[in-house]
């Protein structure tokens, strides 16, 4: 299996997929607590598909979007206690905070993931901020004879990015949690996006 770009071809040392960041305790334990009350205080709607991924409860920001419904629609403006998040995602991203012009909050309730997906092509970069309790993101792509996959360890209060490569030919997932786990993610627009949503 052709496995080269996952490890650094001069130290051996894995690497991970190309366009994957990570940066842990990006927020302290009171902002992480404060930011937690104020997710579970928005009308967050359970996801409408019946079933085991069910449990995910969401509020978005900007436009709305599900990974696997066809809609995406107007959303109400992102609020100002999400800025300060926005422009530490727009950090790690290296790029420009106005370019994430979508937020999704979910709260993960115990039995609660998210299946196999890419995010819609409509959207450019990702950036997550995990809360509550650590979960891992399970990367994979599709290669002749199965799948290259990695593994990353989402602490609490960290922050990981998907741009390039691992945005746009890896899928993503998180087995259904054991406790509870909030996500805060911003998302940028392709050009694609761009053009049809204005
Ligand atoms: O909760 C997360 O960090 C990932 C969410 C996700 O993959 C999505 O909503 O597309
Ligand atoms: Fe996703």
């Amino acid at each position: 299996m052709q496995q080269a770009d996952l490890f650094d071809t001069a130290s051996g040392l894995p690497t991970g997929p190309e366009g994957l960041t990570y940066r842990s305790d990006v927020i302290d334990t009171a902002t992480e607590a404060h930011l937690i009350a104020a997710v579970d205080a928005l009308p967050l709607a359970p996801f409408r598909f019946q079933g085991w991924l069910g449990k995910r409860l969401t509020c978005s920001f900007g436009w709305s979007y599900d990974f696997d419904t066809a809609q995406v629609a107007a959303a109400p403006p992102i609020p100002d206690w999400l800025m300060p998040i926005r422009r530490k995602a727009a950090e790690l991203l290296a790029i420009g905070e106005a370019e994430l012009v979508q937020a999704l909050l979910i709260r993960y309730d115990p039995g609660a993931g998210i299946g196999w997906h890419r995010d819609r092509p409509i959207f450019g970069h990702v950036a997550g901020l995990s809360l509550g309790a650590p979960a891992t993101l399970r990367l994979r792509r599709r290669r002749e004879n199965g799948f290259d996959r990695h593994p990353v360890s989402l602490a609490r209060r960290s922050l990981y990015g998907l741009s390039g490569p691992v945005r746009t030919l890896w899928e993503h997932s998180i087995a259904p949690m054991e406790d509870t786990r909030w996500s805060i993610t911003f998302r940028s627009l392709t050009d694609k996006g761009r053009r049809l949503l204005g």
